[in-house]
């Protein structure tokens, strides 16, 4: 990942793959040459093939990822998984605070910013999930929820390097549904002014994913929209060519 704000293709497998998920995933390592022109490509598989994902993309045109994090870096935390783990087995990205962990496992804001914290400890970057549900939506509480969790999850220090930001409404989240682009150009850019008064020029170039139902038919309109700086993908990353079509959607 290199300028920030070329476009960013985040794939998030969530709990899908077994070991012969591998094939899908070489079907993107060998058509990542034909999109790298138009974005960056991340996967986040499963934590149980990050290591064999990894070592098959070393060298190619896309970068491997995890989908959450410890905020230790070792302990007696049975069944979970340190950053400094993730990033050893081949990880360059965690995700954190995604809603589905906001919901199954009650996270908050404040864990939420030291895994952020935990993935940079370990030289990752965090990818910062955040996003308003339905109820939420209806009642007219879109901005407030977006203000409470980027500043209750964003570390200070974050930066264009370091930090990406993924807005997923989650009523959008495996639905069909998304919001109409005049709606995502108003929530992103609402985020890049808050990103940009607390962390001033690299505010202004950090990257903005819109993330909840994106695919082929609908990825060109929604990553044309000003300050969408592509996509974090969940059901539609599952599949080489629909992963790839979405990022041969983004504009020139
Ligand atoms: O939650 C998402 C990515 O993190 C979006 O999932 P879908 O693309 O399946 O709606």
């Amino acid at each position: 990942m290199t300028d920030a704000l070329r476009p960013l293709i985040a794939g998030n497998w969530k709990m899908n793959g077994l070991k012969a998920a591998a094939a899908e995933f070489d079907a993107m390592l060998n058509g990542a040459a034909g999109v790298s022109g138009k974005a960056d490509l991340l996967v986040c598989p499963p934590a149980t093939l990050i290591a064999a994902f990894a070592d098959k993309a070393r060298g190619k045109k896309v970068a491997v990822g995890a989908q959450d994090c410890h905020p230790k870096a070792s302990g007696a935390h049975t069944g979970d998984i340190a950053a400094e783990m993730l990033v050893d087995a081949g990880a360059t990205a965690i995700i954190v605070g995604h809603s589905e962990r906001r919901a199954d496992h009650g996270e908050g804001d404040a864990l939420i910013r030291q895994k952020a914290e935990a993935a940079w400890r370990a030289g990752a970057i965090a990818i910062v999930c955040i996003g308003e549900t339905q109820a939420q939506r209806d009642a007219g509480q879109t901005l407030d929820i977006v203000r409470g969790q980027l500043s209750g999850s964003l570390p200070d220090g974050s930066t264009a390097a370091n930090l990406v930001v993924a807005y997923e409404p989650v009523w959008a989240i495996g639905t069909g549904l998304t919001p109409t682009a005049k709606d995502v150009e108003q929530i992103h850019g609402f985020i890049r002014e808050l990103l940009t008064s607390r962390f001033k020029a690299e505010g202004a170039r950090m990257r903005i994913l819109y993330g909840g139902s994106v695919k082929p038919s609908n990825a060109a309109e929604l990553m044309a929209v000003k300050n969408v700086n592509g996509a974090l993908v969940g059901g539609a990353s599952l599949k080489a060519a629909d992963f790839l079509a979405i990022a041969q959607g983004c504009p020139n």
